[in-house]
């Protein structure tokens, strides 16, 4: 059964041993009977301009769809969040099979793959470098991908990616809408305090993980496990899978919902 499948996975990088602070730390399963609904967590509200998208490049780790975050045109307010954040790119987990693949968990039950919109904290910050170190620094929106149907919107974003099998190739990407892989409801959500799932592993995470999973196809999915963790030049090339960190311990957190 899939509780004994994280066991034999074999992490895409070595875990660090000493980690800033490391009680907070992401990703984790959420246990919904610990989840605390908090009514005063308001609906998120986001607002993204799809001519902000500036390119998709495979950076060894995942593909980033990025874009341009030096003005507010594309942000997201309210849920558990003071402040407006940016956004400044977005990028997915998966595994080598359906049977796995996300960071998050609900109750140990894992999904083939998983989406990260990562925002940066504008109201108080100038930079994402600098937010990326502070507490209340970085906002991301995950959204948890089940296989079904496809998913119309995503097939843009899916027939770039041949063009970045490699890692460090990047290609021009515009016009694309965030808000299209979003599901229809962004009101039910947990939140928590952690951290980057990735080295710099920094704690500086809000995260919001949407109750509602999206669909995408088999054969959609089967396009990202085409692409590669290797450059061109490598003489051994590996197929980019299982790009998702180990499950961290959970140190007391509360996990709060947005609903009950
Ligand atoms: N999987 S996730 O938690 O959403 C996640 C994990 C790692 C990152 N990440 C890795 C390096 N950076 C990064 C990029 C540019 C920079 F100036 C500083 C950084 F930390 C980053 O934001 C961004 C998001
Ligand atoms: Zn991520």
């Amino acid at each position: 059964s899939s509780k004994y499948v994280l066991s034999q996975m074999h992490p895409m990088w070595q875990e660090p041993l000493a980690i800033p602070g490391g009680d907070r730390q992401s990703p984790i399963d959420i246990v919904v009977r610990k989840s605390v609904y908090d009514s005063e967590l308001k609906p998120l509200v986001t607002d993204y301009d799809p001519q902000t998208c500036q390119q998709i490049w495979n950076n060894g780790y995942s593909f980033l769809v990025e874009y341009d975050d030096t003005t507010d045109k594309s942000t997201v307010k309210g849920g558990p969040l003071q402040d407006k954040y940016r956004l400044c790119q977005f990028h997915f987990h998966w595994g080598e099979s359906n049977a796995w693949g996300s960071e998050h968990t609900v109750d140990r039950k894992l999904f083939p793959a998983e989406l990260h919109l990562v925002h940066w904290n504008s109201d108080k910050y100038s930079l994402f470098e600098e937010a990326v170190m502070e507490e209340n620094g970085l906002a991301v929106i995950g959204v948890f991908l089940k296989v079904g149907k496809r998913h119309e919107g995503l097939q843009k974003l899916v027939d770039a990616l041949p063009a970045i099998r490699h890692k460090n190739s990047v290609v021009d990407f515009n016009r694309f809408d965030p808000a299209c892989l979003l599901p229809s409801n962004t009101d039910d959500y947990w939140t928590y305090h952690g951290s980057l799932t990735t080295p710099p592993l920094t704690e500086s995470v809000t995260w919001m993980v949407m109750k509602q999973h999206i669909e995408v196809s088999h054969e959609q999915l089967a396009v990202f496990r085409s692409l590669l963790f290797t450059s061109a030049d490598e003489e051994v090339q590996k197929g980019m899978v299982n790009n998702f960190r180990v499950q961290q311990s959970q140190c007391g957190r509360t996990v709060r919902s947005s609903f009950s």
